[in-house]
C-alpha cells in the first residue's frame, strides 16, 4: 500500500523504538524466571542472600524496562506524528492536483474524512505499532516457549490452546476489517449531510426546511450507529471469549502443576514461573484483541487513503511542455473542437471553431445548458478536450504546462467564492505579492473600490465565512477584481457581470480596456453583447453562429428573438 511507503524516512527512528521495546519485551520475559530463582533458591530453601541477589536483579532489569519504555514512547510519538503529518500534506497536494473527474469520484465529504479521521486512525495504529502491538505478539510467542523451557509438560498446555487463540483472534481481525471499512463509509455519508447544511444553511431557514434535513441526517447517524455498533460488538465479544479460554487454562496449570509438585516432578518455583507467563499472556491478549480490531480498521483506512494517492491528476502536463512567452498576445483558436465530461456520453461541445483577437472581447450567449461554461473552462485546460485543438498564440495548449497556462488566464467562476480573510487579501489572493497599488487599480476597474471605501476598515475590512457582509453583486465584484489583479493576458467571465446594472457593466467593459486581455464574458444579456467586439452564439454546443451585433441581428432568427425578448422591440430599430 503506498501509504506504508510515507514511512521509509522514519526508518532510524522506528529501529531505535523497536530496539527499546525488545528491551522491554526480554526484561518481561526473563522476569518470571527470577521469580522462579527467588522462590526456589532462596525462599524455599531460606536463603536471604538469594532472595535479596535475584530481587535486586529483578528490580536492576525493572528499571531497564522503565527507561526503555520512555525512551521507546518518545520515538513512538515522534514516528507517528510525522508520519501523518507527512500523510496529511501529501493527501492535501494530491487533491490540490486533482481532475475535476477525480473531485467528482471521490466527494469532498469523503476526502474530509480521509484526510482527518482515516489519517488519524493509521496514526494512532503506527503508533500502536511501535509501542506495544509488536511487544503483544512477541510475548505470547515467547511466553509460550519459555514456559516449555521451564517445564515442557506443564507448558504443553499454554502451547496448545495459543496458536487456536491466534486462529481466533486472526478470523475475527478479518471480519472485522470488512465491518470498518463500511463504518468509514457510514461517517463519509454523514460528513456529506452536515456539510451541505453548513454551505445551504440559508437555504434550509428560508424554506423552513430544517425538520426534513433532521430527518436526513439522523437517519444517516443512525446507520453510522448501527454499523459501529456491529463493528464493535465483534470486538467486544472476542476479548470476553480469550479471557474465559486464558482463565481455564491458568487454572489447568494450576491444578496441573499442584499434582506435578505433589509428585516431586517440578519445583513450585517452576509452576509460579508458568503461571507467571500464562498471566503475563493472558494480559498481552487482551490489548491483542483491541489492537487487532483497531489494525484492521487502519487497514481500511490506509487502503482509502491509498486510493486519494493513486488517483490520477489534472490533466496531464505534457513531457517536454513548450513554453509560453513571458509576454503574451492573447490569440485564441478554437480549432474543431469536441468535448464530453468524462463518465458522460452526452457531447457538450461538438466540432465549435473559432478565434479571438488579441484584446478582443467575446461575448457567448446561449440557452442555460447550452455549453457556455465548459467552453470556457476547456481554455485553461480544466477538462481536456476528445478532439481538434485549442490555440493560444498559435500554440496547442497541450503542449503548454498547466502552470504556465493557466498564469495567463483570469478565471471568476458561476460560483463566486471568498475567502475568510481582509478584503485586501481576498483581492491579492489571485496574484503572490500583488502591491497595494495593483490591488486598488483592479478594484476600480472591478467597479468595486467606492464600496470597499465606504467599508468600516476599506480594504481591512474582514470578510466572514463566505463574505457574508456583502451582497451578491459586490461580491462578484470583488471576485472579478481577484481575477484583474493577475493581470491576465486572457480573463474569463462566467456569467460574472449578472448583477451589475447596464451603466456599471458599461463602465467595467471600458475599464477592461486598460488591462489589454482577451475577455470571454459570458452572458444572458443583449445589451452585454451588444458592447463586444464579437458574440458566440451557442445553442446544444453547436456554434449556431458568430460575428458582431450587426450581422447577428441582421442575420440569426435566433439572435433576433433574444433581442426582441429583452429589449421589446424589433431589430433594426435600434
Ligand atoms: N461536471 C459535469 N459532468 C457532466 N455533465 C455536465 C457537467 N457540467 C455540465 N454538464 C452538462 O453539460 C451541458 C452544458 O453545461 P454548461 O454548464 O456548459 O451549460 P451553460 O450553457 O453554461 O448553462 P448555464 O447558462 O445554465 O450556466 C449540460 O447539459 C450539463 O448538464
Amino acid at each position: 500500500m503506498k501509504v506504508l511507503s510515507f514511512l521509509k524516512p522514519y526508518r532510524t527512528s522506528i529501529i531505535i523504538a523497536l530496539f527499546f521495546m525488545l528491551i522491554e519485551l526480554i526484561v518481561e520475559l526473563v522476569q518470571p524466571l527470577f521469580m522462579a530463582k527467588v522462590i526456589d533458591d532462596g525462599i524455599m530453601v531460606k536463603n536471604l542472600l538469594n532472595v535479596v541477589k535475584w530481587g535486586g536483579l529483578m528490580l536492576g532489569i525493572s528499571l531497564i524496562a522503565f527507561f526503555s519504555g520512555i525512551i521507546n514512547s518518545f520515538y513512538a510519538s515522534h514516528t507517528s506524528q510525522s508520519f501523518s503529518y507527512d500523510v496529511r500534506i501529501h493527501l492535501f497536494k494530491k487533491i490540490q492536483s486533482f481532475s475535476f473527474e477525480d473531485i467528482n469520484q471521490f466527494e469532498s465529504a469523503s476526502l474530509m474524512t480521509r484526510l482527518t479521521n482515516d489519517v488519524t486512525q493509521i496514526q494512532n495504529t503506527v503508533f500502536m505499532s511501535l509501542r506495544i502491538m509488536l511487544r503483544a505478539p512477541l510475548l505470547v510467542v515467547g511466553g509460550t516457549i519459555l514456559a516449555l523451557i521451564v517445564n515442557a509438560k506443564l507448558g504443553f498446555l499454554l502451547a496448545v490452546v495459543i496458536p487456536f487463540l491466534i486462529v481466533f483472534l486472526w478470523r475475527a481481525m478479518k471480519k472485522g476489517g470488512q465491518l470498518f471499512n463500511s463504518v468509514q463509509k457510514k461517517l463519509d455519508d454523514v460528513n456529506s449531510i452536515m456539510r451541505e447544511n453548513l454551505a445551504g444553511i440559508r437555504l434550509i431557514k428560508a424554506l423552513i426546511r430544517k425538520n426534513h434535513e433532521l430527518k436526513r441526517f439522523a437517519k444517516r447517524s443512525e446507520d453510522l450507529k448501527k454499523r459501529t455498533v456491529s463493528a464493535l460488538r465483534l470486538s467486544e465479544t472476542t476479548r470476553p471469549i480469550i479471557m474465559l479460554v486464558m482463565n481455564l487454562t491458568l487454572l489447568g496449570i494450576l491444578w496441573f502443576g499442584h499434582m506435578l509438585v505433589a509428585r516431586g516432578g517440578i519445583k513450585v518455583g517452576d509452576v509460579v514461573a508458568i503461571v507467571n507467563y500464562a498471566t503475563r499472556i493472558t494480559t498481552a491478549f487482551s490489548p491483542l484483541s483491541f489492537i487487532m480490531m483497531g489494525l484492521s480498521r487502519a487497514k481500511a483506512s490506509a487502503q482509502r487513503i491509498s486510493n486519494v494517492l493513486e488517483a490520477t491528476s489534472d490533466s496531464a502536463d505534457v513531457k517536454r511542455p513548450s513554453s509560453l512567452p513571458h509576454v503574451i498576445e492573447g490569440e485564441v483558436t478554437f480549432d474543431q473542437v469536441s468535448f464530453h465530461y468524462p463518465g458522460s456520453n452526452h457531447q457538450v461541445i461538438s466540432n465549435l471553431s473559432f478565434t479571438a483577437l488579441p484584446g478582443q472581447t467575446v461575448a457567448i450567449l446561449g440557452a442555460t445548458g447550452s455549453g457556455k461554461s465548459s467552453l470556457v473552462q476547456l481554455i485553461p485546460r480544466l477538462y481536456d478536450i476528445d478532439s481538434g485543438a485549442i490555440f493560444i498564440d498559435n500554440i496547442d495548449i497541450r503542449e503548454l504546462e498547466l502552470n504556465d497556462l493557466r498564469s495567463q488566464i483570469g478565471f471568476v467562476p458561476q460560483n463566486v467564492f471568498l475567502f475568510t480573510g481582509t478584503v485586501k487579501e481576498n483581492i491579492a489572493w489571485g496574484r503572490e505579492g500583488a502591491s497595494m497599488e495593483q490591488i486598488i487599480k483592479a478594484a476600480k476597474a472591478a467597479r468595486i473600490h467606492e464600496t470597499i471605501c465606504g467599508l468600516p476598515k476599506q480594504y481591512d475590512t474582514v470578510l466572514g465565512q463566505k463574505g457574508i457582509n456583502l451582497s451578491g453583486g459586490q461580491k462578484q465584484r470583488l471576485s472579478i477584481a481577484r481575477a484583474l489583479v493577475r493581470q491576465p493576458k486572457i480573463l474569463i467571465l462566467d456569467d460574472s457581470t449578472s448583477a451589475l446594472d447596464l451603466k456599471t457593466e458599461r463602465n467595467f467593459l471600458q475599464a477592461l480596456k486598460d488591462y489589454d486581455c482577451t475577455t470571454f464574458i459570458i452572458t444572458q444579456k443583449i445589451s452585454t453583447a451588444m458592447e463586444a467586439d464579437q458574440i458566440l452564439l451557442l445553442q446544444e454546443g453547436e456554434l449556431l453562429a458568430k460575428g458582431t451585433h450587426d450581422t447577428l441581428i441582421k442575420n440569426v432568427p435566433l439572435y433576433q428573438q433574444i433581442f426582441q425578448s429583452q429589449f421589446g422591440r424589433k431589430s433594426g430599430t435600434c
